[in-house]
């Protein structure tokens, strides 16, 4: 069976005033991938996601979504986001974790609508996915990081999407939630097919759960299995990013002693 391509990325370039900052993009990816998109700091990752998100229209080229031409797509509650300062709300910020979670139905219901006769229901499965309904009062202030990208992932979960764009969710986290975390959004990806694109600096903590890499720097220099991503070797990848590359360690690596 084919699979949906859920983002299509056709030839894309986009440049800031003079700054060309991606050159010509293509990219898909496909309902069920867990991908995990790699790039320096200034490699255009952010970027990337604005023209996917539609915050940013390309320079050239063409963004499909869901098969449809971005500029038309009308169901932006089918894409989660949770962005890269998620988890630094600090102890006096007035809201609930009950709000915060469903602050994220206002994408599907409109800002002004009323509220969804079953939101309350809606709120805490979301939470219950995170696991963490036992906080539906709590301020979002009083928990911890992790804690709080998790309440982060339950509201971009409660519209129900189909697509979860995370921008470096774990940034300030520490190593131990860190691990959970992926495991809960693997689960996710493997228990409720749920498209995942994960944008992140370091590969290592999550090369067992993801399914595709993308490599960016300006240009795609790598899209494809994470297997054929773990068989590269650094001197290619350092060539492609112009940089000194961490690698994720294959399974019949040695540990390094
Ligand atoms: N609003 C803007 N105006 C002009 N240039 C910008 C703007 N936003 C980003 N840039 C430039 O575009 C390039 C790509 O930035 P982008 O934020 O997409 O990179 P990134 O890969 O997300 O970086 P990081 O890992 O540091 O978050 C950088 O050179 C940046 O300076």
């Amino acid at each position: 069976m084919t699979k949906q391509p859920l983002i299509e990325l056709q030839n894309v370039s986009f440049q800031y005033e003079y700054t060309n900052v991606l050159d010509h993009i293509s990219l898909t990816i496909n309902e069920g991938d867990f991908l995990a998109l790699l790039g320096p700091n200034g490699s255009g990752k952010s970027t990337m996601l604005k023209l996917i998100l539609g915050l940013l229209k390309p320079t050239s080229g063409k963004v499909m979504l869901f098969g449809q031409d971005a500029n038309k797509f009308n169901h932006r509650e089918w894409i989660g986001y949770v962005s890269q300062k998620s988890n630094s709300f600090n102890s006096g910020f007035p809201a609930t974790v009950k709000e915060v979670v469903a602050s994220g139905l206002v994408k599907s219901l409109g800002l002004f609508k009323r509220k969804a006769p079953n939101q309350d229901k809606l709120v805490i499965e979301a939470l219950q996915s995170v696991g963490m309904e036992s906080f539906v009062q709590r301020n979002i202030g009083e928990l911890s990081g992790g804690q709080q990208q998790r309440v982060f992932i339950a509201r971009a979960l409660v519209a129900k999407p189909k697509l979860l764009i995370l921008d470096e969710p774990t940034v300030g986290i520490d190593y131990e939630n860190v691990q959970a975390f992926y495991d809960l959004v693997a689960h996710l990806n493997a228990r409720h097919n749920m498209t995942l694109m994960l944008v992140t600096h370091d590969v290592d903590v999550v090369s067992s759960k993801i399914s595709h890499v993308a490599c960016l720097n300006k240009t795609i220099h790598f899209h494809g299995f994470k297997d054929d991503y773990v068989n590269l070797t650094k001197d290619e990848l350092s060539e492609w990013y112009g940089m000194s590359v961490r690698k994720i360690h294959s399974h019949k690596e040695e540990p390094t002693k």
